[in-house]
C-alpha cells in the first residue's frame, strides 16, 4: 500500500516543506460543494495544488465538471479555468465524497448553510459532508470550513462530529474556519486575492496549517485570528453590518416622499465623507448570504439584539413597501391594484446571478397576488412560473398591455426594453435603474433617482422638478406591517 501523502496538520513538515509539497501537487485536496462558490474555489485550489477532487451530490454538476465545463453562469474566467485544470488532470469531480475523503489530506467544505422556516441555522448540509469527510479522515489531515457558520460551530459541532465519526483523538487532525469573502460575478478575482483571507483554527496547529495553505492560494495577505470562533464571527459580522446598513438606507429611502427629495442623491452626497457609508435603498435583500447571517446570531444567543432583529424585519417588509407604492400610484391614475395586471421585472436577487434564495421579487409577487393583481414575470435566468408569476419573454413585452410594472432586479438585458413602444403604465423602479422621462409612463422611483428627481415624477414633466409643498400626502411607510 503506497504511503499516504504528506500531512498538512501534524507539524512534521516545516513551513517551507508544506508549501513545496502543496504546490508540487503532493498534497491531495477534496472540495465539497461545486456550486457558485465551490467550483471557483476548486479551480483555484487546482491551479495552486494540482491534485484536486471536487465533490458534489448533483450528478449533473459532477458530469459537467468532469467534462471540463462549468455550470455556473456569469463568472468571468471560470469556464476557461475549469477546462484547463480538468484537461491537465489537476481537477476531477465525483459524487463519492467518502472516496474523495480517503485520498485527500486537505478537505475544504463549501456547501450551503441556510436557515429553516423558523429562522434557525440549518447545518444539515454541512453535517452530511462531515459524514463523508469522517469516513476518510486520517491523522495529519486538515479540514477547512468555508461555508459561513454560526460562531462556535467549528468548536461545538464540526470538530466533535468529526472526532466521533472518525474515531480519531483530539489533536490527531486539524480544523480551521476560513470564510469565503466572495461575491457571485467576481468569484475568481475574490478568491485569488481581492481581500485578505481570514483563517482561524480550533487549535494553533490548525491555524498554522491553514495560514500556510492560503498563503499559496491568495495573492493578498492571510489574516490569522485567535481561533475558529473569532473567524466565524468575522464572517457573520460582515454580513450583519451589510444587512443593518441596507435597512438604514431603506428606512431613509421610505422618507423620500415626505421629504420631497431624492434620498439617493442625498445618500450619494452624504457618502462623500469617509465616516458615512450609507448603502443603497431597494425593494429588499436577497441571496443566501445577507438575509441569513443575522439569524446565525439572533437564534443562537440570549443577549437581546434589537438592532439586528429590527433591521431584518424592515428589510423583509420592503417588497410590501414597493407594492404599496405601486397601489398608491395606480390609484392616482384611477386603477385598483386588485384589478391590475402587473409585470415583475427581475426574479433573481441580483442582476446576472442565477440565484433566487430570499429574492425580494418573491415577496413582491406574493404581495401582488394577495392584492388580487394579475402577475407576470420577466427574467433572463430563471422561469418566473416557478415563483408564481406568468412568464413573459422580454421580446414579447410590446405585445402585452400592463397597468403596472415593478423593477426589482435590473438585469442588463432590461436595457433593451423598448419602453416607448409599451402601453403607458405605472412603473415602480425599486433600483433607480430606468429613466422613463418622455415615454408616457408614470414612474415612481423608490427613494428617488441619483439624478435628483424625487420618487414620483409624471413622465410628462421629464425633469422631476418639484418641492415638498407639492409632495403627496405622507404615506404609510412600513409596507402595511408595523415594523
Ligand atoms: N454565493 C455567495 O455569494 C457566497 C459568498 C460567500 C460565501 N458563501 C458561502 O458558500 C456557501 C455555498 O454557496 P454557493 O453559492 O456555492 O451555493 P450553491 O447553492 O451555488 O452550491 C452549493 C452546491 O453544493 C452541493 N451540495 C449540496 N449538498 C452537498 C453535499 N452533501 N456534498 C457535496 N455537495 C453538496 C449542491 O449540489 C450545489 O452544487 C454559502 O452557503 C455560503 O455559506 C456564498
Ligand atoms: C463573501 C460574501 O459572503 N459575499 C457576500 C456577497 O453578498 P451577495 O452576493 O449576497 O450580494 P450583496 O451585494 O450583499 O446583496 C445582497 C442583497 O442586498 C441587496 N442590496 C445590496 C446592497 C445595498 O446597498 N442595497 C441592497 O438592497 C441586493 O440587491 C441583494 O438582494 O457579496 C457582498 C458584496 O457584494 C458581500 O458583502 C456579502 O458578504
Amino acid at each position: 500500500m503506497s504511503a499516504r501523502p504528506p500531512a498538512p496538520y501534524d507539524g512534521e513538515l516545516s513551513a517551507e516543506e508544506l508549501r513545496e509539497r502543496l504546490v508540487g501537487g503532493e498534497i491531495p485536496v477534496a472540495v465539497y460543494g461545486l456550486g457558485k462558490m465551490g467550483l471557483p474555489l476548486a479551480g483555484v485550489y487546482a491551479e495552486t495544488a494540482g491534485d484536486v477532487v471536487g465533490v458534489d451530490v448533483d450528478p449533473a454538476v459532477v458530469e459537467t465538471v468532469a467534462e471540463g465545463r462549468s455550470h455556473v453562469v456569469g463568472e468571468p474566467g471560470l469556464d476557461e479555468l475549469v477546462a484547463d485544470q480538468v484537461a491537465r488532470g489537476r481537477l476531477e469531480a465525483t459524487t463519492d465524497g467518502a472516496a474523495a475523503a480517503a485520498d485527500a489530506r486537505i478537505h475544504a467544505i463549501i456547501v450551503p448553510t441556510l436557515v429553516t422556516e423558523d429562522d434557525e441555522p440549518d447545518l444539515t448540509t454541512v453535517e452530511s459532508v462531515l459524514e463523508d469527510v469522517a469516513a476518510g479522515l486520517a491523522p495529519g489531515d486538515l479540514v477547512i470550513a468555508e461555508s459561513t457558520l454560526p460562531p462556535g460551530s467549528c468548536r461545538d459541532v464540526l470538530y466533535p462530529h468529526l472526532r466521533q465519526e472518525s474515531g480519531l483523538e483530539r489533536g490527531a487532525f486539524g480544523l480551521a474556519f476560513c470564510p469565503e469573502r466572495t461575491s457571485s460575478g467576481r468569484a475568481l478575482r475574490d478568491i485569488r486575492g481581492a481581500y485578505p483571507k481570514v483563517v482561524g483554527g480550533v487549535d494553533a496547529a490548525s491555524t498554522r496549517a491553514a495560514e500556510l495553505i492560503y498563503d499559496e492560494i491568495t495573492s493578498n495577505e492571510v489574516h490569522a485570528v485567535s481561533d475558529a470562533t473569532t473567524a466565524e464571527a468575522v464572517k457573520v459580522f460582515e454580513g450583519v453590518y451589510r444587512d443593518v446598513n441596507i435597512a438604514l438606507a431603506n428606512e431613509l429611502g421610505r422618507l423620500a416622499d415626505e421629504l420631497g427629495i431624492s434620498v439617493r442623491e442625498a445618500i450619494d452626497t452624504a457618502n462623500g465623507i469617509p465616516v458615512c457609508q450609507l448603502h443603497e435603498p431597494g425593494p429588499g435583500v436577497g441571496g443566501h448570504c445577507i438575509p441569513y447571517y443575522p439569524h446565525f446570531l439572533l437564534s443562537r444567543f440570549e443577549e437581546p439584539m434589537p438592532v439586528m432583529r429590527t433591521a431584518r424585519e424592515l428589510n423583509d417588509a420592503m417588497p410590501s413597501v414597493v407594492v404599496d407604492r405601486l397601489a398608491d400610484e395606480l390609484a392616482a391614475t384611477g386603477t385598483d391594484l386588485a384589478e391590475a395586471s402587473v409585470a415583475v421585472l427581475g426574479i433573481t436577487y441580483r442582476p446576472g446571478v442565477e440565484e433566487t434564495r430570499a429574492s425580494p421579487a418573491i415577496g413582491v409577487i406574493e404581495a401582488l397576488r394577495e392584492a388580487g393583481a394579475d402577475v407576470a414575470g420577466v427574467d433572463p435566468l430563471v422561469d418566473p412560473a416557478e415563483y408564481g408569476a406568468r412568464p413573459v419573454a422580454l421580446e414579447d413585452l410590446p405585445d402585452e398591455s400592463f397597468d403596472g410594472a415593478v423593477v426589482v432586479t435590473p438585469h442588463e438585458e432590461f436595457e433593451a426594453i423598448p419602453w416607448r413602444d409599451l402601453e403607458p403604465m405605472v412603473v415602480v423602479d425599486g433600483r433607480d435603474a430606468v429613466d422613463l422621462s418622455g415615454t408616457g409612463h408614470r414612474q415612481y422611483t423608490f427613494a428617488g433617482s441619483r439624478g435628483g428627481s424625487p420618487p414620483a415624477v409624471d413622465a410628462g414633466e421629464g425633469d422631476g422638478a418639484s418641492d415638498a409643498s407639492e409632495s403627496p400626502e405622507p404615506r404609510r411607510t412600513d409596507g402595511g406591517r408595523d415594523v
